[in-house]
């Protein structure tokens, strides 16, 4: 569905600062998988988004977005692509039924297929009873829901979202994603995004491709990624000193942290090594828990850094 080779955008800001937003990325995404793009504030996510979707020319190398060149055949790849950007913007005192219908007929759909289809978008992202109010009306998660449709209007096999939930509240993130994963059983979609959110990728994404400086730093399913390259933490509290070296000597050790009230280790199997640490500490053992990594966790091991200024 998407291939990249060497995908690359420099921005010339002016004659001493070039931005080099996106530096060579190689990606392959099959035809149904539902994608993560998951990096810190400017890592390049949206730049890529943005030329996967011919907004934006490459500076260098080649991407085929649902089996055209996005250069090449900028106008067959729009076609079979919907795209829900940051902040998209319906006309504001449309109607929401009739702002779907002419989307639609932007689309070259004629008049009857776009109303059948309007209806069909509007029922599957429960919108059908707000058909007639003005999108201005419409909440926030409602108004997120609306974009989503008009990015499915023409049917695309092939869906990119850049932070479909961003600003929504706990409950409109839980119910937007409900609908997408409903629409994307119905319609048989690949769905690219981008998000702030790890728990999101995290538990909606099969598989998560971490991004930092332009560059794919990690490309995996969430659960190999932590697995691969976190490990789990063994948080445990009682005579610090006393178990720094028993937590030292457990399979895979390291990044021990010292205190009065305990120590905090990194292992690569939790649940194997805490009966270890318990009967090897008696008395200096208070308590004892083990830590699943999130992607932070996993990020951190690859850059030294946090994900989560933004999140
Ligand atoms: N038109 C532009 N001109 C100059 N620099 C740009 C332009 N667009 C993006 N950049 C720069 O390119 C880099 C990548 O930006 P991009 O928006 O792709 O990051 P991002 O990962 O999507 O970030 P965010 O999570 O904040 O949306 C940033 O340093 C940004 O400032």
């Amino acid at each position: 569905m998407i291939t990249t080779r060497g995908l690359t955008k420099d921005f010339v800001v002016n004659k001493k600062t070039t931005v080099h937003a996106v530096r060579g990325i190689n990606l392959d995404i099959g035809p149904g998988e539902l994608v993560a793009v998951l990096g810190p504030n400017g890592a390049g996510k949206t730049t890529t988004m943005r030329m996967l979707t011919t907004l934006i020319a490459p500076t260098a190398g080649t991407a085929t977005v649902a089996g055209h060149d996005v250069v090449r055949a900028a106008a067959e790849v729009r076609r079979r692509i919907g795209y829900v950007g940051q902040g998209n913007g319906a006309a504001h005192t449309q109607l929401v039924g009739d702002e779907l219908q002419v989307q639609g007929r932007i689309y070259g759909l004629d008049r009857r297929t776009a109303a059948r289809r309007a209806d069909e978008l509007l029922a599957a992202l429960d919108l059908a009873e707000l058909g007639k109010r003005k999108v201005t009306d419409l909440s926030g998660g409602q108004r997120r829901r609306l974009d989503v449709a008009i990015g499915l209007v023409h049917a695309p096999s092939l869906l990119f979202l850049d932070e479909p939930s961003t600003g929504l509240d706990p409950q409109n993130r839980a119910n937007l994603w409900t609908h997408i994963q409903r629409m994307r059983a119905e319609f048989a979609m690949t769905i690219v995004l981008t998000t702030h959110y790890l728990d999101e990728a995290d538990t909606m994404a099969e598989r998560v491709v971490i991004v930092d400086h332009g560059e794919v730093i990690a490309d995996d399913t969430p659960a190999a990624l932590k697995a691969k390259l976190a490990g789990d933490l063994l948080v445990a509290t009682g005579d610090g000193p006393a178990l720094a070296p028993l937590a030292t000597a457990l399979p895979g050790a390291r990044d021990l942290t010292v205190t009065d009230a305990g120590i905090e280790v990194r292992v690569n199997d939790g649940p194997a090594a805490l009966p270890e640490l318990v009967h090897a500490a008696g008395v200096h053992l208070r308590t004892a828990e083990v830590r699943r990594p999130t992607l932070d966790d996993v990020f951190l091991a690859l850059t030294g850094r946090n994900l989560r200024e933004n999140s």
